[in-house]
């Protein structure tokens, strides 16, 4: 019993003074890259019906969301992703506009997730929406924000895959698979389960050819030749469009000067069903998981009643933070300026000063300690305070350099 009232539930965690500190710097420079895009802020809520993620254009698995009931014994869940959401309010609150929209967010989401995948069950997501134009302008001017996005919170190494549901669907469309098998193929290539992929395909009685290609689906990996080696693989339409739609897209992505991070994945089928374009991922170091995911969803907002194409990613800004603490990479914080001392007869003198400075932009806290300094430098110095002003009387003022523990006595007027 105690144990559950002292320990977080698996997948969900406290972040500390500094660790909050580095998570608020880094979302503020990704959202700074969303806005010089042009893209404006929206927020949805963190709970939602079940039937905004659980239409035919769904998002994740149902058994993977956190549901539960309201009063009136309707099903709620806790947002799995925060696209549908903002599909949904697109659809109702901007239908009569024709004009594309470019809608921003930083948000929690939530996922019922099985443990061994390692990943948070709650994360915080850095996303963008694009929506109103299908164009591979837009699906190129998405990928580079997130590139832009990574290189401003300092990573360097990393890679953006890129793949394409369009072509995984006309494979199977011209291999003549049912529907049905799907979803269940999807999640077995999308697991790299190769053997299962084989012997679901067997079972269904495919012929060699169709089931060479889809079992060669991970072969279809690395730089932008890949697309060229799949072309010769299909004559399905859909396929040959989808292939001839990411080499444009490479090209634009060239004049972005960003083609050094992409590389392509024909094999990446996402779990996420909504798409109908690119999918992408993003990868670096020191952490196992994406830190980035997006991709075209061209059919999701019909579900609400408004039919509109739109792209977009979000970045999981844990999994960014995780991967920028592996890699050392610095992030400036800042820290509080001054410790402030003071005693009865200066107190209202000390106040009045320390709302001044905090006006002016200073970081002041104030020592609630008893006065002995020896005491105070000690607690300054672990929580990386710059220094300490003890107000001795009315007239002087006592400082103390904490990075170099100089100390010296000063009028109190000679501060201002
Ligand atoms: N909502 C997706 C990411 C995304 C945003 N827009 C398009 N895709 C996810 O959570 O993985």
């Amino acid at each position: 019993m105690r144990d559950k009232q002292l320990h977080t539930p698996e997948g969900v965690r406290d972040i500390h003074c500094n660790e909050a500190l580095k998570k608020h710097e880094i979302q503020r420079r990704i959202m700074a890259v969303f806005h010089h895009y042009g893209f404006l802020d929206v927020q949805t809520p963190t709970f939602e019906y079940i039937d905004v993620f659980s239409h035919d254009s769904g998002t994740i698995d149902i058994k993977n969301m956190y549901k539960f009931f309201d009063s009136d014994g309707n099903i709620l869940v806790m947002r799995p992703d925060i696209t549908p959401s903002v599909a949904r309010m697109m659809a109702t609150g901007y239908h009569h506009e024709n004009t594309p929209k470019r809608f921003c967010y930083l948000g929690n989401a939530f996922r019922n997730i099985e443990s061994y995948q390692l990943k948070l069950r709650e994360f915080t997501q850095a996303g963008v929406e694009l929506i109103g134009i299908d164009s591979e302008d837009a699906d190129a001017e998405i990928i580079a924000i997130v590139i832009q996005s990574l290189l401003a919170v300092g990573l360097k190494d990393f890679q953006i895959d890129i793949g394409q549901a369009g072509f995984f669907k006309g494979l199977l469309e011209e291999a003549g698979l049912d529907s049905k098998y799907e979803e269940e193929l999807r999640m077995l290539i999308d697991q790299k389960n190769y053997i299962a992929v084989e012997e679901l395909l067997d079972s269904l009685e495919l012929d060699q050819a169709h089931k060479k290609v889809l079992l060669d689906l991970p072969k279809f990996f690395g730089d932008v030749k890949v697309i060229e080696q799949a072309k010769s693989t299909t004559m399905n339409k859909k396929a040959l469009a989808a292939l001839d739609r990411l080499e444009r897209i490479y090209n634009i992505l060239c004049d972005y000067k960003v083609e050094q991070y992409i590389s392509f994945d024909l094999g990446m089928v996402s779990q996420i069903n909504y798409y109908t374009g690119i999918v992408f991922r993003g990868y670096t170091f020191g952490t196992g998981v994406s830190i980035v995911d997006g991709g075209r969803y061209d059919t999701l907002l019909q579900e609400f009643g408004h039919s509109a194409p739109a792209v977009g990613f979000a970045i999981i800004v844990d999994e960014v933070m995780n991967s920028i603490e592996r890699q050392h990479i610095e992030i400036d914080v800042p820290s509080t300026d001054t410790l402030l001392l003071y005693n009865l007869k200066s107190r209202t003198m000390a106040i009045s000063i320390a709302d001044r400075m905090r006006r002016e932009g200073m970081r002041i806290e104030i020592g609630m300690l008893d006065r002995d300094l020896e005491e105070n430098i000690a607690y300054g110095k672990k929580n990386h305070i710059g220094g300490i002003m003890n107000f001795l009387s009315l007239d002087e003022v006592e400082l103390v350099n904490l990075e170099t523990e100089e100390r010296n006595t000063v009028d109190v007027k000679s501060l201002f």
